[in-house]
């Protein structure tokens, strides 16, 4: 039986430190690299990615939307990845940001089942169905020792148009953020939850309470969307567990992994320093 997430994560995290790296493969960094914007160069973006970075960071977030660019052939790509990083030792959360029906969320959460060929250890989920029709994939999760990120205060410029709206007393993003406490209180105790929220590293102030959320907390941004480590510093108490994530900001230093390393250790030093 895999252990729970946030028990997998809170170890990673402890050993590795909390970096996150996104998988990104944009049309113009795959060019940048000398390589195909076709399912041959995602594959060798994927692995270098894989072969420089899975032994030493937590956790690698592969973006499924630049892989269904290329149909069946570009999702073989990002399969192939996925175990690859997972037997490397680093945590996958595939970043599909899925949201549907109960019937249908839970075929999308099907993704957290061992065996899948697809399998990972966390997905991001989107509430815009309701925090209830999320249930499935909290199961699912749950049963199979997978997390959740479900998305709360995203890092978009445009993301308060809805997530500032109230709900009675709470904003929108509140109500994402206090479901999340929620799933994670039911689980009871543990170095920590496996569900979490995504808060952008990029607010200009922190508008949710975070407090006793027991789970961790993604925050993208960094880099390449203005964010810093200074703005994690300002934005988070130091008992968030944040897992920062950089996709572009690290990728752009490829293909040689050396440098893919150098950028990512740069990363973990701003966040440690
Ligand atoms: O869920 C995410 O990862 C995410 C949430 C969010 O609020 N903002 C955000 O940028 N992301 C993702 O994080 C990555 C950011 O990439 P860079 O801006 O290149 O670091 C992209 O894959 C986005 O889809």
């Amino acid at each position: 039986m895999t252990a729970p997430f946030g028990a997998r994560l809170a170890g990673a995290v402890t050993a590795r430190g909390p970096l996150c790296v996104g998988i990104d493969p944009h049309a113009a960094l795959l060019a940048r690299w000398g390589l195909p914007d076709g399912p041959e160069g995602l594959a060798r973006f994927t692995d270098a990615v894989v072969d420089a970075l899975a032994g030493t960071v937590a956790v690698l977030k592969p973006q499924l939307a630049f892989y269904e660019r290329h149909g069946s052939r570009g999702l073989a790509a990002l399969e192939d990845g996925v175990a690859r990083a997972r037997a490397a030792g680093a945590l996958v959360l595939l970043d599909a940001k899925r949201g549907d029906i109960g019937s249908t969320m839970d075929a999308y959460a099907d993704v957290l089942r061992p065996g899948h060929p697809m399998a990972a250890d966390a997905l991001t989920v989107s509430p815009y169905l309701g925090p209830g029709a999320l249930q499935p994939a909290v199961d699912t999760a749950r049963r199979h020792g997978g997390g959740l990120f479900v998305l709360a205060r995203t890092s978009n410029p445009d993301a308060g148009t809805l997530q500032h709206a109230r709900v009675g007393e709470r904003s929108v993003a509140q109500l994402v953020v206090d479901t999340v406490r929620g799933w994670n209180a039911e689980d009871g105790a543990g170095p920590l939850g496996s569900f979490g929220v995504v808060v952008g590293a990029t607010l200009a102030e922190l508008d949710v309470d975070l407090s006793g959320l027991g789970g961790p907390v993604l925050a993208p941004g960094l880099g390449a969307q203005g964010g810093s480590a200074a703005d994690l510093r300002r934005l988070f108490d130091p008992a968030t567990a944040v897992v920062p994530t950089v996709s572009r900001d690290v990728l752009a230093a490829g293909p040689d992994p050396a440098a893919l390393r150098a950028a990512a250790a740069r990363w973990a030093d701003r966040l440690a320093g």
